[in-house]
């Protein structure tokens, strides 16, 4: 269990909501009218139009946008109030109720051509073999062929999180902290927070009267935190229908790398899941009349757990670390350069228990290393107080990290071959299932194109600095299968700043990277749109 931050004396407002919303007709929105022979001399003229209309600076936008800010935190407090927690089977109805009230905003905003596509149902292993799979929103504003169009992902679904974790506040409500200017909800940084930031940055437009530079494709989905299950499938099947024309993909839904310089994304880990399950008594036992007769489950996961990783993080499965990329010496110079440091290491974690005294090697284990991580135990005892009870059936879940040049299907041999030859060592009477519950690929790409180029400049623009190009430890399943399907470069724009506390307790988003965050995208969407390449 995470434990309180010790977070004290804070000045809290819980977010009220706004009863009123000034929304533009359709007729109001001003898009780009002109007919076009050749795409390169359209784009040409579209540039000019949309550059033009700025007149080469954003204070217009980003006033827009620092006026509507009571609104676009508005937005952001209605859905993160809604628990669309993917991993929790009973919360899915929740899910899907997120789905909805994103249609509804895109409808709001005068999105086109929304679409709530159905997955079916998702496939095992899951409790309830009928489970519906949540939609995916898919959403298009303009549809000019003279200009570029950027497709814009984002996750509405979040982890899961309880009050009794050690949250300072009900995690699906949003609480502005008055005193350190933050929002603190679950989903405020990863990912409702960045989503909401691109239909704000269409509303900022719309509310100026200003045409958007590029033709938006919006894909939201539901799963990303149980490991997109279906999206892949969809992205494949619409490739060359719904996402047809798409010039570049960007996502936002990771984090700086620390707290105040503005990164871009070029690379992120992989992620395989799975669980291990033991089972044996018909009931869970006393273990006065049991204990020493019977053979525990729990103690058989106990031991394959700790023969997966040990305390220094390091993986103990044989063949891994044969599979991973050797450091190269012009690679080593690129972590010197990133601005970061242990103590900021540190105080992300709020603790002193970093493993690496030094910047290169964190970034490296961070980055480039493969990590296991042990998340916990489905049917075991894991309340207060001390019940003396042998559970009958307990289900092991753990994680790794992927990286180049880690092949995923060969690594859930080595992990399944692993955990089936030590529990044949033990000599138990039990039964154990290890399997792989979801995957997703590592993804590391070129950063430099047109898309990184007109991020480095939004950057730029907002806040006076340029960007670190950095990677990321975390995971997005659907990142390279957009790259591939769709054939583009895709560019990762992180929001949020890393000590947001994302999957962890109290999870926040600045209100500066909030508003910061929207005028880079929308700068982004400007620079983007005006370049002369993809
Ligand atoms: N913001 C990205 C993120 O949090 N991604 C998840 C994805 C994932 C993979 N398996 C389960 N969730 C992450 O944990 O990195
Ligand atoms: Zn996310
Ligand atoms: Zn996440």
């Amino acid at each position: 269990m995470l434990r309180n931050s010790g977070l004290v004396n804070q000045k809290l407002t819980p977010f009220k909501s706004l009863t009123t919303h000034r929304l533009l007709t359709n007729s109001q929105v001003v898009l780009s009218t002109i007919k076009v022979q050749s795409r390169p001399s359209a784009l040409k003229q579209a540039h000019t139009n949309t550059m033009s209309q700025l007149d080469g600076n954003f204070d217009g936008l980003f006033a827009k946008i620092d006026e509507l800010k009571p609104r676009f935190i508005d937005r952001l407090a209605k859905a993160v109030a809604i628990p669309a927690v993917s991993a929790d089977e009973s919360l899915r109805p929740m899910v899907v109720k997120k789905a909805h009230f994103l249609r509804d905003e895109l409808e709001k905003l005068g999105f086109q051509d929304i679409q709530l596509k159905d997955l079916g149902v998702q496939p095992p292993p899951v409790e309830n073999p009928k489970l519906p799979l949540p939609p995916v929103v898919l959403a298009r504003y303009g549809n000019d062929p003279a200009k570029k169009t950027v497709l814009v992902y984002g996750h509405y679904d979040v982890q899961p999180a309880a009050l009794e974790d050690g949250w300072l506040s009900e995690p699906f409500t949003l609480v502005i902290d008055e005193e350190k200017q933050l929002m603190r909800a679950r989903g405020s940084s990863d990912d409702t927070g960045p989503l909401n930031g691109w239909l704000n940055v269409v509303e900022a437009h719309r509310e100026l009267g200003l045409e958007l530079p590029v033709n938006l494709v919006g894909c939201f989905e539901g799963m990303e935190e149980s490991g997109s299950i279906g999206l892949d499938q969809l992205i494949a099947e619409e490739a060359d229908k719904y996402f047809k024309g798409v010039d570049t993909v960007c996502i936002s839904d990771n984090y700086w790398l620390g707290t105040k310089k503005p990164v871009l994304t070029y690379g992120l880990r992989g992620c395989n899941y799975y669980q291990i399950i033991v089972e044996g008594p018909g009931a869970d036992l006393h273990s006065g009349m049991f204990g020493g007769v019977v053979a525990e489950p729990m103690i058989d996961l106990v031991k394959i757990f700790s023969s997966l990783v040990d305390s220094q993080g390091r993986i103990l499965i044989k063949g891994i670390a044969e599979m991973v990329a050797p450091v190269t010496e012009k690679e080593k110079e690129l972590y010197e350069k990133i601005d970061f440091s242990v103590e900021e290491m540190n105080a992300a974690s709020g603790s002193q228990t970093c493993l690496y005294d030094n910047k290169p090697e964190i970034l490296m284990h961070r980055w480039r290393f493969p990590s296991l991580s042990i998340h916990g135990v489905e049917g075991a005892f894991s309340t207060q107080g001390a019940k003396t009870v042998i559970p009958s059936r307990v289900v092991g879940k753990f994680s790794i990290r992927t990286v180049p040049n880690i092949e995923s299907a060969k690594l859930d041999k080595l992990v399944i071959d692993h955990c089936n030859e030590v529990f044949k060592s033990l000599g138990s009477p039990n039964s154990m299932k290890a399997e792989l519950i979801h995957d997703g690929d590592y993804w590391v790409s070129d950063p430099f194109n047109a898309s990184f180029t007109a991020a480095a400049e939004a950057t730029k623009a907002v806040h006076g600095v340029e960007p670190d190009f950095t990677r990321e430890g975390g995971s997005i399943p659907i990142t390279l299968t957009f790259q591939t399907q769709l054939k583009s470069n895709v560019l990762l724009l992180p929001m949020g700043r890393g000590d947001d506390g994302a999957h962890s307790i109290n999870e926040k988003l600045d209100i500066s990277n909030y508003v910061q965050g929207m005028k880079t995208m929308a700068a982004y969407l400007h620079y983007y749109g005006a370049s002369e390449e993809k």
